[in-house]
């Protein structure tokens, strides 16, 4: 192991300590508070490649702009270490190794095209108003965890999108969605404790069972989904199926579903088993659901915390969408431009997917450095969005002009990077951000937002994504 390791003995090393009455604690037996405290210390204090040990593994560890993109771009750098095995579902692009995941991800990348992402609309707009429904209910002033109903609309959306709007209305739907966000939270958790790594000894707990019944719940509802789709597709042989073509009957205009896309694509170019469409269906959900969920919510605490850029927020809705049953359509979406530099600067502060892992396949080289294959390597997003040397003195205050044009044409483009960047980045980016944007504009046009938490006092966890140590914490007051 020394040997393997010796490549990096002239890189600084971290160590992600906290000592406590002089005794010092490892990464592994702090709170998921102390951990993201700590690691981000270690971030804040090396400016290019780093080393840090967990237990006997060595993680290279980087948040410079230029290496992040050098590292990130490489096409021998697109492995995803063995945690991620932990999501299963290993037939998806999410967790699946290489060799797999490099044609189904080539295959899928049409499936998020804009014109299939346009006709999805009518779902975003459906499942937001549904939320401003539930939040009407709540008593008047109540204090509300806001990231509890972004959440569920943004798991309903993305429901909707896969599977299509009426599994929404479908028995047995809450239960399977209960299901996917109980594995989200289970395997999160997994891959934060080293202890529980080894199979055997995660076989021995009441996690490993609870994750088995929900992860059976899951394929059951959707692969019933699955054979019925299969029957109509058979039965109506319907819309052509080159999705880069241009729309020709108004079929395009309808939500152009994941699961109805996946089978058509197997009848044309790359074919998916019924494992490979399941799996990928899955994970879509599951990558589509919590993040922007809490993309919402921090944007709507964000709001909160400051009136101003709220007034401003909510002024630039009611020029663009004044009535209620206006259509939003992707060109009134781009007129929309402070929501859109509003929304990026949310993303700097909170990149939702804060810290990502990667494994080289290949010897490569990195920052002078020759680095053996199988080398694990996290970036942090977080950190790369709290560099003063990109973003200036004013890096930590919170200021939608950061997102000037003027502004990032003076600074170096990568050091924005919420969704990732090279081949392996975030399939679903664009989705988020037009999903999102939906959700905000039915928000904002029947609340105001308050809250009582400080934006200097906001404290986060390590996790599989960013959350923070408190709830999403707001008052909601009904705007007529
Ligand atoms: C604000 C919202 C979102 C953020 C910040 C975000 C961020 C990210 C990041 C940083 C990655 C790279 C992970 C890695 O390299 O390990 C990623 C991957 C991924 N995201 Fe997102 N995401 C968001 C929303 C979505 C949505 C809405 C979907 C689907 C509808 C989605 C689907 C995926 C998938 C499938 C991957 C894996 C891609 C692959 O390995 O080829 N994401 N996301």
């Amino acid at each position: 192991l020394r040997r393997k390791n010796a490549f990096a003995k002239n890189l600084p090393m971290a160590k992600p300590i906290k000592s406590f009455l002089g005794v010092d604690y490892s990464i592994m037996d702090m709170s998921d508070e102390e951990r993201f405290e700590v690691m981000n210390d270690c971030f804040a204090r090396f400016d290019r490649l780093f080393v840090f040990y967990t237990g006997p593994l060595l993680v290279l560890a980087v948040s410079h702009p230029d290496l992040v993109q050098k590292l990130l771009s490489h096409p021998d750098c697109l492995e995803k270490p063995y945690f991620y095995d932990f999501v299963k579902f290993e037939q998806g692009i999410f967790s699946a190794k290489y060799k797999l995941w490099k044609g189904q991800r080539k295959a899928l990348n049409p499936t998020f095209n804009l014109r299939i992402l346009h006709s999805f609309f009518p779902i975003f707009d459906e499942c937001s108003k549904k939320l401003v429904q539930e939040l009407k209910k709540l008593p008047k002033g109540e204090t509300v965890n806001l990231f509890r109903y972004t959440s569920h609309c943004a798991l309903e959306m993305v429901c909707g999108t896969t599977l299509g709007s009426d599994v929404l209305e479908r028995e047995g739907k809450d239960e399977f969605l209960c299901a996917l966000e109980e594995i989200f939270g289970l395997v999160s958790r997994r891959m934060l404790s080293v202890h529980l790594y080894s199979d055997l000894i995660y076989m021995m707990t009441p996690a490993y069972w609870k994750e088995q019944f929900a992860r059976n719940k899951l394929r059951s509802f959707a692969m019933k989904i699955l054979q019925e789709k299969k029957e109509t597709a058979r039965d109506t042989k319907t819309n052509g199926t080159d999705l880069d073509s241009e729309p020709e009957t108004e079929e395009f205009k309808k939500p152009q579903i994941f699961i109805d896309q996946l089978l058509s694509i197997s009848d044309i170019s790359r074919s998916f088993t019924d494992e490979e469409i399941l799996c990928n269906v899955l994970v879509i959900m599951i990558a589509g659901n919590d993040t922007s969920g809490l993309a919402v919510a921090y944007g709507c605490l964000f709001l909160a915390m400051f009136p101003q850029i709220q007034e401003r927020v909510y002024a630039e809705i009611m020029e663009h969408f004044p009535s209620d049953g206006m259509e939003i359509t992707a060109d009134s979406l781009r007129l929309l431009e402070y929501t859109e530099r509003f929304l990026k600067e949310t993303l700097r502060h909170c990149p939702v997917a804060a810290n990502i892992a990667r494994e080289n396949m290949k010897d490569i080289e990195l920052d002078g450095v020759m680095i053996p294959a199988g080398t694990k390597f996290t970036v942090s997003f977080w950190a790369l969005h709290r560099r003063a040397d990109m973003w200036g003195p004013e890096v930590h205050s919170f200021d939608p002009d950061h997102f000037l044009p003027e502004r990032c044409r003076d600074r170096n483009p990568n050091a924005y990077m919420p969704f990732s960047t090279g081949a392996r980045n975030c399939i679903g980016g664009r989705y988020a951000m037009l999903s999102t944007k939906v959700m905000l504009i039915h928000i904002l046009k029947n609340f105001k937002i308050t809250t009582k938490l400080r934006f200097e006092d906001m404290r986060y966890k390590f996790g599989m994504t960013l959350k923070m140590s408190t709830d999403h914490l707001v008052q909601l007051e009904r705007r007529f």
